[in-house]
């Protein structure tokens, strides 16, 4: 993964090093640099053209294959989001958000991160000073620093005559190769004659490229031989798997009662299991073509379950909950992105350090980081690190927060300003009180609260280390919150969960998981919720914002929870999260039907955001008041700044 933060690169050298090279060593530099990117380039282009032709011809039977599906969307997300980040680290999201609804003043990210937006400017102006590189720019700085070790590493292994070849070849763009290009294809450097072959072939690369090349004929009849043998290799390989006869698929029938008996007596073959999982979604995507006589759609849906369950270790709850809320093959996505482990994401404490920073200070003790993308201006995305990341001298000085990247997310949509007085109302191990601190800048007062003393432990630990002033640590029921204490201008409420969006972290969520549990938590969730919302005093001048959040992907413990404050609390309504990106929440699922606005939410998934799975809902209270049905007025306690108790009348 490292690999690709640092390939990506074509940023200046880091300052430090610039500034001791001298100009001459510079252009050198710079030419085996264009060397080695360009020889990568030739060799992926190889390769991908290898695969291509291959691919092309095991497509078919290979179209439903989803084991990549997760890898790959991970891949091509990451590249995208730091391509994008390179592109533009103004357009906050939380920012934006924020301003969109006029409701949150300057956003979040303005508050810390002042100098980072003048840095923002200063960097367009293309000044390679360090101090006008923003963060991004400098950990992208790094990265390259990285590449270039790599690249000498390339460069070194490189053929001395097409290195300098390169040379002089140094202006010259690929796909204008010139006679040197060609002297080498008759001195016979074969590597070359490849890659050239390779690039000509590769309808991604630059279609000038081949134009160079002397003995177009031969080398056109070469690639028809080697492409008609991959061809044939494909056939066989096809044909050995019986899957494809003549071209078509063959029929996929269902195994009978007896085979699936016979099965559990034989030891698992789970590369027949999940091919049989894809064979069954291919089947239900085209069921009227593809099923067979006699099989219904429930018997391939009990088959592929049954085989799910037992291939990704589901139990059969779990599975149909999650069936219930994604398309088999978005199933399929989700488990495989569940089998892999998200990527270490680090928050900077913006009141200790500033990204850029901290991003040099990690790269010097040889971290490949990159940001997490542009909706932050303060993660980190750490692909490998040579020390723990949990160790560092800058970790020891609260300069960063290992903090999952969703785990910012409802705290951009919080957005708690400086001055205010905040709840966070189940706090532990504190990585979102933390990070409001942060943004309020130890101004103001945030009441981190948990039930449960042991993890208030690491909840203080982290306070400590970070240099966190503004926050006080109390250890309630968050039910009774209401009653403790009033009269926030914002709350965050990030549930207790059944962790089904995590379960990349803790697999025993697979198999723990009954509708007992689902219930016993969303009973929880709504007595939370409501004293979340009480807790608000709505005429605060800033702020009256709940934010309601989980790691779980159920609609039980988000939609319907959400929903159901609505229906209990008229004095609040939903509110754009400030998240741009997410998918909406349900509106209606499986029968029932909740209130529109619930599309304002936003659901996260880690296969298709590389995220854990996660729900953020934001509510805006309009009134301290609530009326109901029989119209009587109610005035909870702890809406307002301050209690009022009414004074009792002295009967004497
Ligand atoms: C999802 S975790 C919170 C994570 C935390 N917000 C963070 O970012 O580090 C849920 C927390 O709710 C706490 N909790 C469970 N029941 C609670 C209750 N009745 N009142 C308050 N907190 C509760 C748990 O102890 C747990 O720490």
């Amino acid at each position: 993964m490292g690999r690709r933060a640092k390939n990506k690169q074509d940023a200046p050298l880091p300052l430090a090093q610039e500034k001791s090279t001298g100009k001459v060593t510079k252009i050198l530099h710079d030419k085996l640099k264009h060397l080695a990117v360009r020889d990568r380039k030739q060799q992926s282009a190889a390769l991908k053209n290898r695969s291509k032709n291959h691919g092309r011809q095991t497509e078919k039977r290979k179209s439903s294959e989803a084991e990549p599906a997760a890898n790959k969307n991970k891949r091509s997300k990451q590249a995208k989001e730091s391509e994008d980040e390179d592109e533009d680290e103004e357009g906050d999201v939380g920012e934006a958000g924020a301003q969109e609804l006029e409701l949150d003043g300057d956003g979040w990210d303005n508050a810390p991160l002042e100098s980072d937006s003048e840095i923002d400017e200063d960097d367009d102006d293309g000044s390679d000073s360090m101090a006008e590189f923003d963060s991004d720019a400098n950990a992208e700085e790094q990265s390259d620093d990285e590449d270039e070790d790599e690249e000498e590493d390339v460069v070194s292994q490189m053929p001395l005559s097409l290195l300098s070849d390169d040379e002089e070849d140094d202006d010259n763009d690929d796909d204008e190769p010139d006679a040197q290009d060609d002297s080498d294809e008759i001195s016979g450097i074969e590597s070359y004659d490849e890659f050239a072959t390779d690039d000509d072939d590769d309808d991604d690369d630059d279609a000038a490229a081949p134009v160079t090349f002397r003995d177009m004929e031969k080398r056109s009849l070469k690639l028809d031989a080697k492409r008609k043998q991959m061809e044939e290799l494909a056939d066989v390989e096809l044909k050995a798997a019986g899957a494809v006869v003549d071209g078509e698929r063959a029929l996929f029938v269902l195994p009978t009662p007896e085979e699936i008996e016979a099965e559990k007596e034989t030891p698992p073959d789970l590369s027949a299991i999940q091919h049989r999982i894809q064979e069954i979604i291919r089947v239900l995507n085209n069921f009227s073509e593809l099923r067979t006589e006699g099989s219904s759609r429930n018997d391939y849906m009990d088959q592929l379950k049954r085989d799910m369950c037992f291939y990704y270790g589901y139990n059969e709850f779990l599975m149909d909950k999650l069936l219930d809320l994604f398309t088999v093959s978005e199933a399929v996505e989700f488990f495989e992105a569940n089998e892999v482990a998200r990527p270490v994401t680090i928050r900077t404490n913006t009141l200790k350090t500033r990204r850029r920073d901290l991003a040099q200070a990690l790269i010097n003790r040889g971290v490949n980081l990159d940001p997490i993308g542009k909706w932050t201006k303060v993660g980190l995305t750490i692909f490998d690190s040579p020390v723990p990341v949990g160790a560092t001298p800058e970790y020891m000085a609260g300069h960063y927060m290992i903090q999952a990247a969703s785990s910012f997310l409802p705290v951009i949509a919080l957005a708690p300003q400086e001055k205010e007085k905040v709840l966070d109302m189940s706090a532990a191990p504190g990585g979102k009180t933390t990070y409001c601190a942060a943004l309020m800048k130890n101004t103001g007062m945030v009441v981190a609260n948990d039930a449960n003393k042991d993890r208030e432990k690491a909840l203080v630990a982290n306070i400590h280390r970070l240099g966190i002033s503004n926050t006080i640590v109390c250890n309630y029921d968050g039910r009774e919150f209401p009653k403790v204490m009033g009269g926030f201008d914002r709350v965050l409420l990030d549930a207790p969960c059944s962790g089904t969006g995590v379960i990349s972290k803790d697999a025993s969520v697979k198999i723990n998981k009954s509708q007992d549990d689902i219930n016993m938590l969303t009973h929880l969730q709504k007595e939370l919720i409501l004293s979340a919302i009480d807790s608000v005093n709505a005429d605060s001048s800033t702020g009256g914002y709940i934010v309601y959040s989980t790691c779980s992907v159920t609609v039980d413990e988000d939609e319907a929870v959400v929903n159901y404050a609505l229906s209990k609390r008229p004095n609040i309504k939903l509110v754009s999260t400030g998240l741009d990106f997410g998918s909406p929440g349900f509106t209606s699922f499986r029968g029932h039907t909740f209130h529109p606005s619930l599309n304002l939410t936003r659901r996260f998934y880690p296969h298709a955001h590389n995220m854990d799975g996660f729900f953020v809902a934001k509510f805006k209270k309009f009134s301290n008041k609530i009326k109901t049905a029989d119209n009587k007025v109610i005035v909870p306690a702890g809406s307002g700044s301050k209690r009022k108790h009414k004074k009792k009348k002295n009967s004497n």
